[in-house]
């Protein structure tokens, strides 16, 4: 990630507890301007917490949010002036039009007329905007909920799992909007998801939250990199144990995973081969040799079960 340039977000430290029960430690977010961050976790990592923080909608046991520079604490109201969000479903009026909800919302907000054809038009509802809300498909919802969060025309985007429950249509729909709204409005994004298949569709840069605490932070190449170092060796033998006291220098990295299938961290292609001559020198059957690059989803799981040494 580019340390030089200052962060759009960053978050130094957040802690936060429900009660007595700790729920976010030291997390320490850091969000480049322009990118599209995926915040990612399972369920229960602390990811709608810490969008709460961000917005100022709970208050940190410790640390500090900086928005756009500033501290959120001393200039809450400024700061959030210029962020748009979208948590949960959007709180929608459903006997309303999809133009009188972004109209209603407007109004409220003292915005120029004009935004709201330009934000039902941003999000691809300008044919629908005549039609009640209660008709809208839920990725339609999700968008006019977008729509109004895009009204003040804010610099950075929180979105709160946007695309869960939505079919693949509205899931593609939401994807293509992100990249829309980066790409041709320059909005920084934050989209928390617990899929990492669908973040790596759409993000610049990600950072992996489990149980509270950020486990990894970086580019998207900076953890695919990471998948890459994962890549291991599969050996297919006869009997996994007999080959491993048999050959204990070379194997002592391996790891059975069958009765006659060993892992082995994958080192280069000469210790591939010496592997190879070694298995048959010892005399043992070599059924199979070759390269198993684990998927990003593996990886995410992989740090999402492993202890934090990454973030
Ligand atoms: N109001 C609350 N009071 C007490 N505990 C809460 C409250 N809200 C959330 N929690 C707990 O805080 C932890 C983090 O929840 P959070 O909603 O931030 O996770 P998440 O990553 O957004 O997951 P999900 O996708 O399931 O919402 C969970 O263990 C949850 O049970």
């Amino acid at each position: 990630m580019n340390s030089s340039s200052s962060p759009l977000l960053a978050t130094h430290g957040l802690c936060f507890s429900f009660g007595k029960r700790p729920i976010l430690h030291d997390v320490n977010l850091r969000v480049e301007p322009g990118s599209i961050y995926g915040f990612l976790g399972p369920n229960g990592a602390g990811k709608s917490t810490t969008m709460r923080l961000l917005l100022g909608l709970l208050r940190p046991a410790a640390g500090s949010v900086q928005l756009f520079g500033h501290d959120l604490a001393r200039h809450r109201v400024a700061l959030l002036g210029r962020v748009g969000a979208l948590i949960e479903n959007p709180s929608l009026y459903d006997h309303l039009t999809g133009h009188e909800n972004v109209e209603a919302t407007r109004r409220l907000r003292g915005v120029a007329a004009h935004r709201t054809a330009e934000v039902l038009a941003l999000v691809g509802l300008t044919d629908n905007a005549h039609r009640p809300a209660r008709e809208y498909s839920l990725g339609m919802r999700q968008r006019l909920g977008l729509a109004i969060a895009l009204l003040s025309d804010p610099d950075l985007l929180l979105l709160d799992e946007p695309t869960n429950g939505l079919d693949p249509n509205g899931i593609i729909e939401m994807r293509e909007l992100m990249r829309r709204l980066r790409q041709e409005q320059g909005k920084t994004i934050v989209v928390s998801s617990h899929l990492i298949n669908e973040i790596e569709k759409v993000a610049t840069h990600v950072g992996v939250i489990q149980q509270g605490r950020l486990v990894f932070q970086g580019s998207l190449p900076d953890l695919q990199r990471l998948q890459t170092g994962r890549t291991r060796l599969v050996l297919e033998t006869q009997d996994a144990d007999t080959c491993r006291n048999l050959l204990p220098r070379l194997l002592a990295g391996a790891t059975p995973a069958g009765p006659g299938t060993l892992w082995l961290p994958w080192v280069s292609r000469e210790h591939t081969a010496e592997v190879a001559a070694a298995v048959t020198a010892a005399g043992l059957p070599l059924y199979g040799l070759h390269l198993e690059q684990p998927s990003l989803e593996d990886t995410f799981l992989h740090l999402t079960e492993a202890r934090p040494t990454l973030a």
